[in-house]
């Protein structure tokens, strides 16, 4: 009954593109007068999930909940950033029912977790659930795998690299860290396939008590992410991490850069560029929103691996200034000026 008055709190981690954003919208339109304050950090210059979040038009989310930390990786500007944020959150005069914090796709959760141990922010909230949500088709394609074939050819290259290469290192430090584990993206996945995955990541947890819930769309129920009653700060041992021992973390293994484009007259054609861009290059996510003319609403572009998906989402406002901008993420050493030009090819 520790946690009793504590303002509950939820850590969503997931490697990019696994439909962290599309569960927090889902969550907010289920919200049911719950008033849930949103902490949003995403790598890439581009606050293209904040944009996506606020341009939902769910009612009761109103924009001053909704706060971006753009400064970096929320893992490693914790004190900076965070700390303040989540004080500033819970000193309103009505603070929040729940606070959900969507990292990066390349944040480490557990730094963040122990900042919930802080004295300052350990009376007051807890640590409710750290949900993991994994992309069930990049498992089934061996993404985190050892056998990456990027780097397995760094590593072949030069030995005295780290034993374990930076995707495979974030998935075991997002999957340790968890509660609760959302196998997403099962549309994607005959049932052998993902019974398979399934079994490959129980036999990874370290804690049997973790469920694993597969989602399509990261449809999932409120009641069931939200509540889980962990208290996480206060069982960071049995999290095991690859920085425990003070390693420092840094994100060099990973580079981004935002793209602007003039207005885009055929977004399917763009779409066959980037397609084209992320075999060549091998680019891991590309995001953003493009300016298509006579069209009153604003287009976004979802790119994971080389499965994308656009839409229009929202009208742009007056006064708006109508833009093409997408940002591009992969592993470090890509090549932005033969990129930039490959996507704003004729
Ligand atoms: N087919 C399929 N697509 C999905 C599913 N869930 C999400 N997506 C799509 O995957 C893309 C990425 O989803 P997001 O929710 O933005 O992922 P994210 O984890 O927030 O991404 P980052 O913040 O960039 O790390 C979007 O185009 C989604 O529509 C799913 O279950 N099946």
């Amino acid at each position: 009954m520790a946690q009793l008055g504590k303002i509950p709190a939820t850590v969503i981690t997931g490697f990019l593109g696994a439909g962290k954003t599309t569960m927090i919208r889902n969550m907010l339109e289920n919200a049911n007068g719950k008033r849930i304050a949103l902490i949003i950090n995403e790598f890439g210059d581009l606050g293209v999930d904040r944009g996506i979040i606020n341009g939902c038009g769910i009612e009761g989310c109103a924009e001053d909940d909704v706060v971006e930390l753009a400064n970096g990786c929320i893992c490693c500007t914790v004190a900076d950033d965070f700390l303040p944020t989540i004080q500033g959150l819970i000193d309103r005069e009505t603070p929040p029912d729940h606070i959900v914090i969507e990292t990066s796709g390349l944040a480490l959760p557990k730094p963040l977790v122990k900042a919930f141990s802080w004295p300052e922010i350990r009376s007051r909230v807890t640590v409710d659930g750290v949900v993991a949500v994994l992309d069930g088709a990049a498992l089934r394609d061996g993404l985190f795998a050892h056998d990456h074939h990027a780097v397995q050819a760094q590593r072949e290259a030069d030995d005295s690299l780290d034993h374990e290469s930076p995707l495979e290192e974030l998935f075991e430090e997002q999957l340790h860290c968890a509660d609760m584990v959302v196998l997403n993206k099962t549309d994607l996945l005959s049932d052998a396939e993902r019974t398979k995955v399934e079994a490959d990541i129980r036999a990874q947890l370290k804690r049997p008590s973790v469920k694993i819930i597969a989602t399509d769309h990261s449809r999932i129920e409120n009641a069931i992410l939200l509540g889980l009653g962990a208290a996480a700060e206060d069982d960071l041992d049995s999290r095991p991490s690859h920085h425990d021992d003070g390693h420092e973390h840094d994100h060099d293994d990973f580079d981004s850069f935002v793209v602007s484009l003039g207005a885009v007259t055929d977004p399917a054609v763009l779409e066959k560029r980037l397609i084209e861009v992320v075999r060549q290059f091998d680019v891991l996510r590309i995001k953003g929103f493009l300016d298509v003319p006579g069209k009153p609403m604003r287009h976004v572009v979802q790119g994971v691996g080389e499965r994308f998906q656009r839409y229009f989402d929202r009208p742009w406002t007056d006064g708006e200034n109508r833009r093409s901008e997408l940002v591009v993420i992969g592993l470090h050493g890509l090549d932005r000026a033969a990129i930039e030009t490959a996507i704003k090819a004729a």
